[in-house]
Formats: C-alpha cells, sequence, structure tokens
C-alpha cells in the first residue's frame, strides 16, 4: 500500500538532525502513496473538530456544529481565543484511529511501525529503542491553529515528533507553518508545509502551528505522531 520514496540517505539525514535537532525529507513516500493518502484524508467524513479545554480534549461532530445557535458557537469561540492568549490552546480537525474506521490511516499506521521505517527512523534520529509510531489525521482550515509547546509527556516515551505535510500545494501567506522557537521566543526555523514533505523534530521542542489565515485557498492536511519507545 505504501512504499518509500527511493533514495534516502539515513546517513546524510542523520548529520541534519543531529546539527539541528530537526529536519525535513521533502519526499518520502513515492507520489502515488502520498496521493493516495491525502486523497483519502480529502474525501473522508470521519473529521471532527478537537479544541483543548485546559488539559481537557474535546470533540465535536462538523454536523453537530452546523446545528449550534449562534450565540453557543460565539461562546466556544470565546474561550479558544482567550485560552490562546495566554495559555496551551488548539483547534483544528482531527482524526484518530479507532476500532473498524475505514480509510488509510490504520494502514499507514502499520506502515510507520513497519521494520522497514522504524530501522530508517532510528537511523536518522539516533533513537535506538524507538519501538513503535503512533498516528493520527489533523486538517487546519482558516482560523485552526496549535500554540507554543514541546510534545513532552513523560509517560509516553516520545522520542521524536513527524510531521506528514499532503496539501498539494502551500503558500507561506497562508499560515500553518510549523514554527521553532529560542527561548527568546524568536523563530528560529519555520517549515512551510509541502505535499509528501516529512518533518522530523527531537521532543522536547518549543513549536507551533501558526493561525492559519482568510486567505488560505486549501485545508492543510497531515498525517502527524510520535515515534515512541516502551515507556
Ligand atoms: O502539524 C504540525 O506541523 C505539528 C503538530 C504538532 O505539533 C502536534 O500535534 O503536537
Ligand atoms: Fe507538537
Amino acid at each position: 500500500m505504501f512504499e518509500l520514496a527511493r533514495g534516502l540517505d539515513p546517513q546524510a539525514l542523520r548529520k541534519i538532525y543531529d546539527a539541528h535537532g530537526r529536519l525535513q525529507i521533502t519526499d518520502f513516500l513515492t507520489r502515488e502513496s502520498a496521493l493516495a493518502l491525502y486523497e483519502d484524508l480529502a474525501q473522508s467524513t470521519e473529521w471532527r473538530l478537537t479544541v483543548n479545554r485546559g488539559e481537557e480534549i474535546l470533540h465535536f461532530g462538523l454536523d453537530e456544529l452546523g446545528l449550534w445557535e449562534p450565540a453557543k458557537a460565539e461562546l466556544l469561540e470565546k474561550a479558544v481565543t482567550s485560552g490562546g492568549r495566554f495559555g496551551f490552546q488548539f483547534r483544528y480537525d482531527v482524526i484518530r484511529k479507532a476500532e473498524g474506521s475505514d480509510g488509510l490511516l490504520t494502514p499507514f499506521t502499520e506502515f510507520m511501525c513497519s521494520d522497514n521505517v522504524l530501522d530508517l527512523m532510528r537511523a536518522i534520529t539516533g533513537a535506538d529503542d524507538v519501538s513503535f509510531a503512533d498516528a493520527h489525521a489533523s486538517r487546519y482550515r482558516a482560523g485552526h491553529f496549535l500554540t507554543t509547546h514541546d510534545d513532552r509527556v513523560d509517560s509516553m516515551g516520545r522520542r521524536a515528533a513527524y510531521v506528514l505535510n499532503l496539501t498539494p500545494k502551500w503558500r507561506p501567506d497562508w499560515g500553518g507553518l510549523l514554527q521553532f522557537f529560542d527561548s527568546r521566543g524568536d523563530v528560529v526555523r519555520a517549515f512551510t508545509p509541502g505535499f509528501n514533505t516529512l518533518n522530523i523534530f527531537r521532543v522536547p521542542q518549543a513549536h507551533n502551528v501558526s493561525w492559519v489565515t482568510p486567505l488560505a485557498g486549501a485545508p492543510r492536511y497531515a498525517v502527524t505522531g510520535w515515534l515512541r519507545a516502551n515507556s
């Protein structure tokens, strides 16, 4: 089903990862595999809106949201914007792998957990104890975002994060950049979502996804997760 692009050079990638704690692989899958995954996500009806309320993670069906009274929608809007002003906040659409879910997310997760891919991930990151990868799909539309955080959850054994971007064409003006920060809050690197581009970065490390602007001509599709050790 899914195939790695040919010619990936683990040693060269390892050098970049070691030097910066992050890297981009601009063609990760074969074009056919990446297109199949993109098309599957673009036509899926399994998307739900996810937002956090403090530590709590909420999900809303998109049909359900369409039926909300304007006053209720406004309350959610206010909660999300005030939550993000000084704290950790996100809002985007998600598909989480679930028993019986059709679509390509489960086969893709299995692909990420295959010996071939895990060998490559261990070679790139040097994290020899990585034994599996988890995955969920994300879709950021205008007004979606994820404020600065470092992905650290000690009990989860996260060694590195990965993001496979799948929108065929993206412009930095559309927002949705994966940004990395130093301790002063300066952006030290920003990755513009690129089709079939895999971003990998060491955990913990401060990063965010910038607000997707009304200029966005398409949703920002990705499959993302963590390379994990059994903890
Ligand atoms: O979508 C991305 O580029 C990053 C997502 C992320 O940082 C996360 O889900 O924790
Ligand atoms: Fe993150």
